[in-house]
């Protein structure tokens, strides 16, 4: 007999929604967890604190209606001390909501750092003492933790990862970014609305490659426009911290021979699955290079009865997902049925501006050689646009040119992230031009972009397919008898 039916090492989404999918279900649920908020990198560190700070900057400096960050004359800049406030608020908030939901589902959270004694025992090193807790079924959910620089140490001062960012003291004035990956930009952006100096390195040739270029592109002109200083397709040769003029500056070297002096690095190159606490080969189980466990589509690891789910399995490493993969790990240990998690999720980038996408890109859709026929529409043409003051935005759709199926909705400005899920609804149902061009939206919405981007779209098709009809018919008409 087992002390559990289900124990979840870690509290972010996929412990937390694996533990109250079991504890419903009849069974007994423990979760596990290091550190002393419950909730995950998620509520810690990561989702919360992060989308907190941002909404800070748009309230206390940026113009809250304007998604572009354009700071209002008459703000002073806010201290960090001011920015930071709410954050601490928000966290402790929602932290408590998630003790309240364990709580309610007498779930036992256990306090302690786990590692595996054998694969159904797990030893926890509490602050004061030590304690064997066994499961029938186990749950990795223990997430990532920031990729470290190397060959200098993160001080959380002048070189810091997204976990100490939100400690500093002081605003920095110059702001070296080195990553433009979600993390990276989302930060930048923010430090940028704040009139910071901000410099973003990547070695990769393009910021956030996974999106639509075209979004991008406007991302970075809308971030340039804020004095942003983009160093692609450059690597970092090497990084320190130097003394000058009594302050302590970052100092970086890049492979092609440049350098960015700054008073803060965020160091932003990715992250690492947090596994190497857990003594893995007690279970009889191993982790990649990075730290990732693989599992099968029932999130079981190669030991049958451990699961694993959430960012610590890799792509696509969001708090919804995580949360929709613990639930559906617990659903398979304990034979309920449940429906595989959707393809179509969407992804929101927080950035100011803000960026969401659902569906293919224009860039994968071209690689895989599928016909399609894009519609625009600008927010400076849309009524709600015009309200928001928000005359920067974006929004695109991708049909295929031949079947008007919905292919993929993006989107970049004010309330991007919300207005994603009517694309995510119908790209999941198969609908597509028509449904947009016979549907009828509350006036004045941002939701007005559906409707003129498939007019738009369609107004494509149709041109198309009328120089075509026309070319088939001179044809004929021209063919010898
Ligand atoms: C700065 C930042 C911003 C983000 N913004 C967004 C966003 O806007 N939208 C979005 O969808 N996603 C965002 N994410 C990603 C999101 O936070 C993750 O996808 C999500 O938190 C993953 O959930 P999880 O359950 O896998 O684990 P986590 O939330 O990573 O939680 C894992 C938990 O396990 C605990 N743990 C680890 N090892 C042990 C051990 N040995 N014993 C006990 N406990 C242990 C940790 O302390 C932690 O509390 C962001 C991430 C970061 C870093
Ligand atoms: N809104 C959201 O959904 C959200 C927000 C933040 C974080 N997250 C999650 O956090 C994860 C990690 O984010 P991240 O931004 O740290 O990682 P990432 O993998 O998204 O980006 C890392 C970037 O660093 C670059 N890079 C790597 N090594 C480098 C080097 N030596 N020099 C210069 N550039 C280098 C890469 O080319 C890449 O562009 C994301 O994958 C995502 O799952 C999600």
């Amino acid at each position: 007999m087992y002390d559990f039916d289900l124990i979840c090492i870690g509290s972010g989404p996929a412990g937390q929604r694996a533990a109250v999918q079991a504890s419903k279900l009849g069974k007994r649920v423990a979760i596990i967890e290091k550190q002393t908020c419950i909730g995950g990198v998620c509520i810690e560190t990561g989702t919360i604190p992060s989308k907190t700070f941002r909404e800070a900057v748009r309230r206390l400096y940026a113009d809250p209606g304007i998604d572009h960050g354009t700071p209002t004359a008459r703000k002073a800049r806010p201290s960090m001390d001011q920015l930071i406030a709410q954050v601490d608020n928000v966290v402790a908030k929602e932290s408590e909501t998630v003790q309240d939901a364990l709580s309610r589902n007498d779930i036992e959270v256990i306090r302690g750092r786990a590692s595996f004694e054998d694969p159904h025992t797990l030893v926890v090193d509490g602050i004061s003492s030590k304690r064997r807790v066994s499961g029938a079924n186990i749950l990795i959910a223990v997430g990532t933790r920031p990729a470290e620089p190397r060959g200098i140490a993160a001080d959380g001062k002048v070189v810091v990862t997204s976990d100490s960012l939100l400690q500093l003291e002081k605003l920095p004035r110059k702001v070296a970014v080195v990553g433009a990956g979600v993390i990276g930009i989302e930060y930048a952006s923010m430090f940028a609305a704040l009139g910071v100096q901000v410099t973003i390195i990547d070695k990769r040739p393009r910021p956030l490659e996974f999106l639509d270029h075209e979004i991008v592109d406007e991302l970075v002109h809308q971030m340039r426009k804020q004095d942003v200083t983009f160093r692609c397709g450059d690597g970092v040769s090497s990084m320190e911290v130097v003394e000058h003029g009594g302050q302590r500056e970052g100092l970086i070297e890049l492979e092609s021979g440049k350098h960015v002096v700054a008073d803060m690095i965020l160091f932003s190159v990715g992250r690492q699955g947090a596994t190497d606490a857990l003594n893995l080969p007690a279970a009889g189980l191993e982790a990649d290079d990075r730290g990732r466990l693989k599992v099968n589509d029932d999130h079981q690891t190669s030991v049958s009865h451990i699961y694993a789910a959430g960012d610590v399995i890799g792509y696509p490493a969001l708090a919804a997902t995580s949360s929709e993969q613990g639930r559906l790990a617990a659903c398979h240990m304990f034979g309920k049925e449940a429906q595989p998690m959707g393809i179509h999720f969407p992804i929101g980038i927080y950035a100011i501006p803000e960026i969401s996408m659902v569906g293919k890109t224009e860039e994968e859709l071209t690689a895989a050689r599928v016909p399609y026929e894009t519609g625009i529409a600008r927010f400076r043409e849309i009524a709600r646009g015009q309200i928001l003051g928000d005359d920067s935005g974006m929004f695109k759709m991708i049909f295929h040119r031949d079947e008007g199926t919905l292919l993929g909705v993006h989107c970049i400005g004010s309330g991007a992230t919300e207005l994603i899920h009517i694309g995510q609804a119908v790209i999941g149902l198969g609908g597509g031009l028509d449904y947009f061009l016979n549907t009828v939206f509350n006036y004045p919405t941002l939701a007005e972009c559906y409707k003129v981007a498939a007019f738009n779209a369609a107004n494509k098709i149709q041109t198309v397919q009328s120089l075509k009809q026309r070319k088939a018919a001179k044809a004929e008409a021209e063919a010898p008898a």
